[in-house]
């Protein structure tokens, strides 16, 4: 991306869902529904009813196999143009700044001119399955023509084979949850239970400020009746944090409870990206440009790596191709998969012998100062719908740059797999830099005609139609005073 050939990638904007806990409020709710929902937050917001984007690239962690091409079908559920083509791809954790890496290297290169990105996750719709044995029994007899080969098909049957599967919940090559994985790397790093609860009540504090202060006004969109992220606990406190029991290893060395790892939920979030002369003749708004990225892996299988750390390698390799330091940045997203992975994350960055030995540098990244990380809450209070957290941040950062005028922002994702995935969000001294930005999002939105707002009404309700919904006032409603 610093390559001078290529095109700037602008970050018009972004919009999400409230995100909740699992099986709560979004219970009826599934990854299209909740998709649509994020990229139709994104059509309205900017006027898009009815345009063909160039490209669209999303994707869930967890996915049923009638989601299809998940991208494609949440396109088709809004009002945007049908000739909109979608991709579907999967970065466990990191899918959505992922798919926003993949896009803006499309900007850049001049081959697409505008894309909408996204991601979503539902840990409330799973898909549960039967075993092997009792699937292939049922298509047996589903090609069955005859009585006899019908009965065939269950010949040898055993009720065991009706046990449900539910979906993994842990790394395929070691057996462990990403918990009990962030445990090992807590206590290799020596992060105490205390510097963990501490973060955590600390991103519960700034999320419920920020929502109080109206800064998700213009980025979160209610949905299913739902006005407020219902994860965030502004009533908690070091007293009721220490006081939980450690969720993923109880022989007394465990400090990774319920309280300060993000907790299950559901959720979607969008961002769109474009080119300057896009952003230009649509008279949209730049909240921030996407300057720099890198993805990294660690060998978390064979070698002695924490499978979390690899943000640490991303986050390094990036800052040498940019030629930054870790100090050069206004504000720092750093995705709160567990209070533990962000602290070991900047331990890491902090030491020599780790930086020397793991990172290949001259000395320590340093410290980073926390008062500019995660400003408005992290994942541990906002929540962590997988797919979603990548687009929730990116949204996010650009948000937090726009409102501060000037100045750059790092991203840094931890991702299942051991992978890492990094960026740098830039906005120019004068402001937006690209289109004019006398267009805002709302005014856009606003001029909407009744024609195209009646479709849009249209779609949502067609795509309302096929999910039951069971949006109950009452719960909703308490949603909206959480
Ligand atoms: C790359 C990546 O991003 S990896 C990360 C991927 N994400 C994950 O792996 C998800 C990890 N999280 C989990 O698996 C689950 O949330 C767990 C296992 C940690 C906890 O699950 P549960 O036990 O169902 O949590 P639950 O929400 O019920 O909380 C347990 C208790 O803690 C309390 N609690 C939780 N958070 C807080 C808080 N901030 N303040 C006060 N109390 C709290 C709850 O009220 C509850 O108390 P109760 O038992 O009296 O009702």
């Amino acid at each position: 991306m610093p390559d001078n050939n290529l095109r700037r990638i602008a970050i018009v904007g972004g919009s999400r869902i409230p995100f909740c806990r699992s099986g709560s409020l979004y219970a009826d709710q599934s990854n299209l529904d909740m998709l649509t929902a994020a990229f139709q937050g994104v059509v309205d917001r900017y006027n898009l009813s009815g345009k063909k984007l160039d490209q669209v690239i999303a994707g869930a962690v967890t996915t049923h196999s009638k989601d299809w091409n998940l991208a494609r079908e949440a396109v088709l559920s809004t009002d945007l143009s049908p000739l909109t083509p979608a991709v579907t791809m999967q970065q466990a954790c990191g899918t959505s700044l992922q798919a926003a890496l993949l896009a803006g290297s499309q900007i850049a290169s001049g081959e697409i001119e505008c894309a909408l990105v996204g991601g979503t996750d539902t840990t409330s719709d799973v898909p549960i399955v039967f075993k092997r044995r009792f699937a292939q029994r049922l298509m047996k007899l589903n090609k069955a023509k005859t009585f006899g080969q019908r009965l065939k098909a269950f010949k040898g049957f055993s009720f065991s084979e009706l046990a449900p599967q539910p979906p993994r919940n842990s790394e395929p090559r070691t057996g462990l949850s990403m918990g009990q994985h962030c445990e090992r790397m807590a206590q290799e790093w020596n992060i105490t239970r205390k510097e963990q609860d501490e973060l955590a009540l600390e991103s519960h504090r700034k999320a419920a400020e920020a929502w109080d202060a109206g800064f998700f006004d213009d980025l979160v969109r209610p949905h299913n009746g739902v006005i407020r992220d219902n994860i965030v606990r502004p009533d908690s406190t070091l007293e009721k944090l220490a006081s939980l029991r450690p969720a993923f290893d109880r022989s007394g060395k465990g400090s990774l409870t319920a309280g300060n790892s993000t907790t299950l939920s559901d959720g979607s979030a969008a961002v769109l990206l474009a080119s300057e002369d896009w952003v230009r003749e649509h008279d949209l708004p730049v909240l921030a440009w996407l300057t720099h990225s890198r993805t990294a892996a660690v060998d978390y299988v064979d070698g002695d790596e924490g499978l979390l750390m690899a943000p640490t390698v991303a986050v390094a390799e990036m800052l040498q191709r940019a030629g930054l330091g870790l100090q050069d940045f206004d504000f720092y997203e750093i995705h709160e998969a567990f209070a533990a992975q962000v602290l070991c994350t900047l331990k890491a960055w902090e030491s020599e012998s780790y930086c020397t030995e793991r990172l290949g540098l001259d000395g320590p990244l340093g410290s980073i100062d926390r008062s500019r990380m995660n400003v408005h809450g992290g994942s541990v209070a906002i929540g962590h719908p997988f797919a979603a957290t990548g687009a929730r941040i990116v949204g996010t950062l650009a948000h937090v740059l726009e409102k501060a005028g000037s100045g750059r922002g790092l991203i840094s994702i931890c991702t299942a797999g051991g992978m890492g995935v990094a960026a740098i969000l830039e906005r120019d001294n004068n402001g937006s830099g690209g289109g004019s930005g006398k267009k805002t999002a709302k005014k856009a939105a606003g001029k909407k005609s009744s024609k195209k707002k009646s479709a849009a009404k249209a779609t949502r309700k067609k795509t309302a139609q096929k999910s039951e919904t069971a949006a109950g006032g009452g719960e909703s409603t308490a949603s909206g005073e959480s």
